[in-house]
């Protein structure tokens, strides 16, 4: 797919929001793309996830199971997995920080590929890597629907990305005026209820 053809699915699932925005990472922006609103189309996400699947099949050979952070990467996750004939297991945050979910195993010879929806600074990509690995998993590489740093977040493995597509971000101290004037609001799950 091309760049414009993925930002179209976002755009006509009305998940390309604009406002003001605290990302996961802390980060503020004026554009949140919510990823949601196109999950609920199987039809859109099995487009998207399709494209993901013959890129990972190209460039990773001999990829055996597809791990994916949740909430967000578990729907993508699950049918890039399809796409690829290999198992979807998910991590899962307990107490704040990710775990393979309880009942999922991972032998020491699986080749993991974690998969995630969107990537804006690639922290939630490393800790879950970090966790698979904690448990002795061989992550090759991860993936992604959109990556919001326009290639530029570190993952700690090679990044396949659909698209790249640059939004700015700014420190809570760093705001322009134009978004400090706006409320802002947090869609993502991290840090709901005490986790961190
Ligand atoms: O690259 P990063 O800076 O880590 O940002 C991207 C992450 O933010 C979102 O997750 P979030 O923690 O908001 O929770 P969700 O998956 O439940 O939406 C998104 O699903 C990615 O996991
Ligand atoms: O950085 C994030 O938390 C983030 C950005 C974005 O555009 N969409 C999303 O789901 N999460
Ligand atoms: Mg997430």
């Amino acid at each position: 797919m091309t760049k414009d053809e993925v930002l179209d699915v976002f755009r006509e699932c009305g998940a390309m929001l604009e406002g003001h925005f605290i990302l996961s990472s802390g980060l503020r922006s004026p554009v949140f793309l919510q990823k949601a609103r196109v999950f609920q189309y199987p039809a859109q996400t099995e487009k998207l996830c399709r494209a993901l699947a013959e890129r990972i099949r190209a460039e990773i050979p001999g990829v055996t199971k597809v791990v994916s952070p949740a909430i967000g990467g578990i729907i993508p996750g699950y049918e890039t997995a399809r796409h690829l004939d290999v198992p979807a297991l998910y991590t899962e945050r307990v107490e704040g920080q990710f775990e393979l979910r309880r009942g999922f195993e991972i032998a020491a010879d699986d080749r993991v590929v974690v998969v995630e929806d969107i990537v804006s600074t690639g922290l939630s990509i490393r800790e879950c890597v970090d966790a698979l690995r904690k448990i002795g998993a061989n992550v090759v590489a991860a993936a992604c629907l959109i990556d919001r740093s326009g290639g530029e977040a570190d993952v700690g493995v090679p990044l396949i990305s659909l698209i790249e597509y640059k939004v700015p971000a700014y420190p809570a101290d760093q705001l322009p005026p134009d978004l400090a004037a706006i409320p802002p609001v947090k869609p993502g799950s991290r840090g709901i209820q005490g986790v961190k």
